[in-house]
């Protein structure tokens, strides 16, 4: 590449970062709440059903996973970019895509679903997905992604189908980014811009937003670094050396640098929000664990119906949507078994495979409510075509937030999609898992069951006398423990209760 394009290159890149940058600086604000989500069936992608052609594929061979054909073009819709600038991470608003991928040899089938996923991502985020390529090479290559080759057979695609947005399946380098888009002439973005993306429509509470604003900046921050250090290398090329400082010190160079400070300083306030956060969490845990109120953590694989599950076993509206992502923080709900053992369910985030990693820790803080709980309900969708991947995935990460200790029940949902051959399958793989339905209810009361002979009893029982004006006692009793007996005494309420071994001696007063 010449000086000059670089210069060029350089330059529009500069403003594209001008815009992100403002754009995130000015806050979250404007941007929580005016989700313009619109849930998508993320299983009727089209383009990406079909069984795929596995030739005697040679290196560099490229897939159709669907006739062409058989897509619905969109005409009459220019496909050419005409200003480099509109390119941006955030805010996608996708609208059609193309979405590749590249695998090596005997990976296809993993890059196939790995595509399917990315496929519902994109219609989560609110694109309409074209169709999916998979090009077979050992590595990407290091300046285009896909071979130069197809990526110009990649832009005749785009061109004929009308899309406007190229997706890889992939965390693409700044460079990569760049020099596809120079070849296919339309905005192209990684998976983990996706994500992002996704996440900062999703994200609801003070802390879920912060998380995920920092997780923006800190995807953005390598990407102006990258423009900042082409630029350097190029100065010292020419002055070689330490002395690279003259040359380099154009407006260009001075404005990454300022951005660079702003994001920063911006990174840093959110940071020590977030940390300022923690205690207010870590107070309301703590409130439940002094109580003794044991838990169960519904985990599991994005759009696995964890949500439906804790909808159907406690009859809770939590948001369900057919959309990965539906639940981005914990939400906690109250429950109680047959025999009046109080408990709750926190319904968690869903995992994803190659989580970016700058998404890791914002996933990580909702994922802390597993860690302090006393069951993990592990929920996997019955119908997915790998289930076995999605366990292995979601048990890792438990594994992580040590959560390895604690209990786990599998839970295969969406039975009423899952034939008997598929039964057959999962309980190989996870002999002791509960069927379940969410949607027709199957297999809700053995879980129930199940639930119940795992969590803790109270053991030690009280004989309580409690003043009748003192209601809030008899509420907490309700709340922390089993009630056996009531009678109403002259003195007050004579109560027969089993509590936790802890809790006892915050009753002592009312001893009868
Ligand atoms: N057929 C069928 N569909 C189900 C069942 N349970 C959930 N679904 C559907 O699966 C989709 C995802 O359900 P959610 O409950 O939102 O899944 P989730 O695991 O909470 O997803 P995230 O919060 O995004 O991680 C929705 O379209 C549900 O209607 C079931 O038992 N059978
Ligand atoms: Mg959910």
């Amino acid at each position: 590449m010449t000086a000059m394009t670089e210069h060029s290159s350089t330059g529009t890149e500069r403003q594209e970062s001008d815009d992100v940058v403002d754009r995130i600086l000015r806050g979250s604000e404007t941007r929580a709440g005016l989700s313009v989500f619109s849930p998508a069936s993320a299983i009727q992608t089209r383009g990406l059903r079909g069984p795929a052609v596995d030739g005697d594929a040679t290196d560099g061979d490229q897939f159709d996973l669907e006739d062409r054909q058989a897509l619905r073009r969109v005409a009459g819709l220019s496909t050419e970019l005409e200003d480099v600038t509109e390119v941006e991470y955030r805010q996608l608003r996708l609208e059609n895509v193309v979405l590749i991928g590249v695998y090596s040899q005997g990976s296809l089938q993993d890059a196939e679903n790995s595509l399917r996923e990315l496929a519902a991502l994109a219609e989560t985020a609110g694109a309409v997905v074209l169709d999916g390529l998979l090009q077979r090479r050992p590595n990407p290559d290091p300046s285009t992604y896909l071979g130069s080759g197809k990526a110009i057979e990649l832009k005749n695609t785009v061109m004929a189908l009308g899309a406007d947005t190229v997706i890889a399946d992939t965390e693409l380098a700044p460079s990569q980014r760049r020099a596809l888009e120079d070849v296919v002439k339309v905005k192209v973005i990684d998976r983990t811009a996706v994500i992002l993306d996704i996440f900062s429509q999703h994200a609801k509470s003070r802390e879920g937003k912060a998380q995920v604003e920092l997780a923006q900046l800190e995807y953005l921050l390598p990407r102006l670094r990258g423009w900042g250090e082409s630029m350097s290398r190029q100065a010292g090329g020419q002055v070689g050396g330490a002395g690279a400082g003259m040359g380099s010190r154009g407006p260009g160079e001075t404005k990454i640098e300022l951005d660079r400070r702003r994001i920063h300083t911006r990174m840093a306030i959110l940071r020590k929000k977030i940390k300022e956060m923690k205690p207010a969490r870590d107070a309301k845990r703590a409130n439940r664990v002094r109580n003794v109120v044991p838990s169960v953590a519904i985990a599991g694989y994005t759009n696995a119906g964890k949500s439906s599950l804790l909808n159907r076993l406690t009859r809770a509206g939590v948001l369900v949507e057919n959309a990965l992502f539906a639940t981005l923080d914990a939400t906690v709900r109250k429950s109680v078994t047959d025999d009046g053992r109080p408990f709750t369910y926190t319904d968690t985030v869903g995992f994803v495979r190659n989580l970016p990693h700058q998404l890791v820790e914002a996933f990580r803080s909702t994922l802390e409510e597993v860690e302090g709980s006393d069951i993990i309900v592990h929920v996997v969708d019955g119908s997915h075509p790998d289930p076995a991947a999605q366990l292995a995935t979601v048990r890792e990460v438990i594994s992580e937030v040590d959560g390895r200790e604690i209990p786990e029940v599998v839970v295969f949902n969406k039975s009423d999609l899952v034939d008997e051959g598929q039964r057959l399958v999962l309980r190989g793989l996870v002999p002791d898992a509960v069927f379940v339905s969410a949607r027709t209810g199957e297999g809700i009361d053995e879980l129930r069951a199940k639930l119940a002979e795992l969590l803790p009893r109270p053991e030690v029982e009280l004989d309580l006398l409690v003043p009748y004006d003192r209601g809030e006692v008899i509420a907490r009793i309700h709340e922390i423990g089993r009630v056996v007996d009531v009678q109403y005494v002259e003195a007050g309420t004579r109560v027969i209760a089993k509590v936790y071994p802890q809790d006892a001696p915050t009753l002592q007063e009312f001893v009868a």
